[in-house]
């Protein structure tokens, strides 16, 4: 990294450059401008009033205050000797330089002769037009002082800016050198360098990307697991003990897992399907081949509600087989968890469910052979130092309920093997979903009340626990009061939210799940995988304040058996875009559509959660528009790795990934 000093500008800029994360000269030539504006003479269109012409002065500035606010108001004739009434709003300053027959390049929006100019410039077009770079800067800095700095930056480091993209690949892709690259991203003198030079940053940025996955990848390869041999007939005897027949995609997701298993190859494996698709159950056929083979297996829950849901259908599962299945939460007497512990580590215990708690320091395993977690525990590096301790070579398989584009989750998730399930168990109905303007639930009253009267049960869904000063949303608290109210003597609501005990959380959801409680007003702690057959209506309070794919993960809950269920969006928002996701949600039940759309709005941070799941922010690059070149870059990077240690020139590029996993603590050792 190059001394940000060298640049020789005073402390106080530095210090604000500081704070926009710019340390060194190759952050501040990282910085890249976040919009262009283009000058050049521009007519207003039919679709577009915007106008950008060169004018000569023809008339008297007339100009008006109001308190520190101005008006100015002149007219100017242009090139064809159209006159313009030009209006221009605080620029008074402007004024000494604006004297008769001055030519000036004026920029606004024009209706019939009458310009609104959003600026003016005292300099004839020809002097001005190109295409202008804007950054997002800090106060203090002026667009025009930072690109100063840029180009001292980048003439400091003149042949000192490398391409990371090896040179066989840049004349295969036909991009310019890295250093072209930067000089027209800030630099530019048309909009083809633009396109150029984003040619390039966004291919290495997702050659860099894809590079390291596969490095990733390509590590685990490395490391010898155990081939699980079991007995088969064994193993299919119990799938045909299933209460269902499994659906295609379950199907292919068993055999890709137990394929894994049964190979010298660590699994390391993604199974994405949509809400309700059935994951519940081929993670248990997945861990019944495990316990054949002689290993203890453990699933790991991302809430205790979950956790004992799970553990509840693998009994039912395996209650005609000799599996020993234990629970095991923060809830427990320390005396059980003691005991629990014992078993694990005795071997008495042949499937452990549980939440975090399943890999604290106490709980020692006998054979740990697998394990299997959803997306919110996608390991990182001291989780899987932990677990490498536990046992030595355990497979992992991965759960996600917000399933992406198949194409794209390979792409993404590029250092795991990926398993996708579509299709829905038979004789599934779609939810009837309804968004609702209002933030009352009074226009749906007597559809729920005509519902729970025909013995159905119902989830509603507010954003907040409690009722907030700041937020203008409803709280689960003051809604389940006012229902209790409401339904005094004819229906039990409960209440259910993460600020209670564990304990209690499971007691409510049991009595929700034997319908000792027939209305349960809730936050979204209900979200991932809860499964209440029984529970076929839904009410969301607030809708506009979810994301997409968090309210069809939400609406997920109901219409899990084969009868009709319905969802209430409701929203007072006025909000275009909201009421347009909430009317898109109406018709859409295809998760990963939904998850598209999302993603599209809120980028895969927010969707699928950055921390969790280590995808990166990329800084140009957009993995749905620029999906073309994700896939390229995935393409030339498993290339590169398979072959670099045969091929020097790929060798600075390599070494310089591997330098960063192992700073990040990547590796696992
Ligand atoms: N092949 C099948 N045939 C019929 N019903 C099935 C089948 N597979 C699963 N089910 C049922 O479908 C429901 C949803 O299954 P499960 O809870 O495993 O879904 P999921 O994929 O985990 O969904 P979510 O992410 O919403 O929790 C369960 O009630 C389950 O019993």
């Amino acid at each position: 990294m190059s001394d940000i000093r060298l640049l020789k500008i005073t402390e106080k800029r530095l210090d604000i450059l500081k704070l926009m994360n710019i340390e060194s000269l190759e952050d501040l030539i990282n910085h890249y401008p976040y919009r262009y504006d283009v000058i050049e003479e521009t007519y207003p269109t039919q679709e577009d009033d915007k106008i950008i012409i060169e004018g000569t002065l023809i008339s008297p500035v007339k100009i008006f205050f109001r308190g520190r606010m101005s008006r100015m108001s002149f007219s100017v004739e242009d090139r064809y000797q159209n006159v313009y009434q030009v209006t221009i709003f605080n620029r008074h300053f402007l004024r000494q330089y604006l004297k008769q027959m001055t030519i000036i390049t004026i920029i606004g929006k024009c209706q019939k002769d009458k310009i609104t100019a959003s600026d003016i410039k005292i300099k004839p077009i020809s002097e001005i037009q190109g295409v202008h770079p804007v950054y997002s800067l800090k106060e203090g800095l002026t667009q025009k002082s930072f690109q100063q700095y840029v180009k001292k930056a980048l003439n400091l480091l003149k042949g000192n800016i490398e391409s990371f993209v090896p040179e066989e690949y840049i004349i295969k892709h036909q991009l310019i050198h890295k250093e072209s690259a930067l000089w027209n991203i800030h630099f530019p003198q048309s909009q083809e360098d633009i396109k150029q030079a984003l040619k390039y940053l966004k291919y290495e940025e997702f050659l860099k990307f894809q590079l390291t996955m596969q490095t990733i990848k390509q590590q685990r390869t490395l490391e010898v697991g155990i081939a699980k041999r079991f007995d088969v007939q064994k193993f299919q005897s119990f799938i045909l003990s299933l209460p269902y027949q499994l659906t295609q995609d379950q199907q292919t997701s068993v055999k890709e897992i137990v394929s894994d298993l049964q190979s010298p190859r660590m699994m390391y494996r993604f199974l994405q399907g949509d809400v309700g698709s059935g994951k519940t159950v081929v993670s248990s056929v997945a861990l019944y081949a495990n316990y054949l083979a002689g290993y203890q297996g453990a699933l790991m829950a991302p809430t205790e509600i979950l956790a004992s849901q799970h553990y509840q259908t693998l009994l039912s599962f395996f209650k005609d087989t000799d599996v020993k299945i234990a629970l095991l939460t923060g809830s427990l007497t320390n005396k059980e968890k003691e005991r629990i512990y014992e078993q694990i580590q005795n071997g008495d215990i042949d499937m452990i469910v549980g939440t975090h708690a399943l890999f604290q320091k106490k709980v020692e395993y006998h054979r740990l052979g697998f394990v299997i977690t959803d997306e919110q525990h996608r390991f990182g590096v001291e989780q899987r130092k932990a677990l490498k301790n536990k046992g030595s070579q355990v497979d992992f398989l991965i759960m996600s309920a917000t399933p992406i584009p198949r194409t794209l989750a390979i792409s993404m998730y590029g250092d795991m093997d990926v398993s996708t399930m579509k299709t829905m168990p038979k004789g599934r109905i779609p939810v009837v979903t309804k968004y609702i303007k209002s933030s009352s639930m009074k226009p749906i009253l007597k559809d729920l009340k005509e519902y729970l009267a025909s013995g159905g049960q119902c989830y509603v869904i507010c954003p907040l626990v409690e009722d907030s000063e700041v937020l203008d949303a409803k709280s689960a608290s003051q809604i389940a009061e006012a229902m209790q109210q409401y339904f005094r003597g004819t229906y039990q609501v409960g209440l259910l939210h993460g600020q209670m005990k564990d304990d209690e959380k499971d007691r409510i959801m049991q009595d929700f799940q034997k319908q000792k409680i027939h209305i349960l007003v809730s936050t979204t702690v209900v979200e991932v995988g809860v499964d209440v057959k029984n529970a076929n209506m839904m009410v969301i309070y607030n809708a506009e304040r979810f994301g997409m794919s968090q309210l069809h993960q939400l609406r997920g809950r109901v219409g899990r058996g084969h009868q009709q269920a319905y969802c209430f969006f409701m929203s007072s928002s006025t909000s275009k875009e909201a009421i347009e996701r909430l009317k898109y949600m109406e018709k859409s039940h295809d998760g990963f559509e939904i998850s598209m759309y999302d993603l599209q709005i809120r980028g895969p941070g927010e969707v699928l959660g950055n921390r969790q799941s280590g995808l990166p922010t990329f800084l140009v690059a957009d993995v749905f528009k620029d999906f073309p070149i994700l896939n390229v870059a995935r393409e030339d990077a498993m290339r590169i790795v398979e072959g670099y240690e045969k091929r020097n020139e790929y060798y600075h590029l390599m070494s310089t990934i591997q330098e960063k996993l192992k700073e990040n603590n990547e590796y696992v050792d």
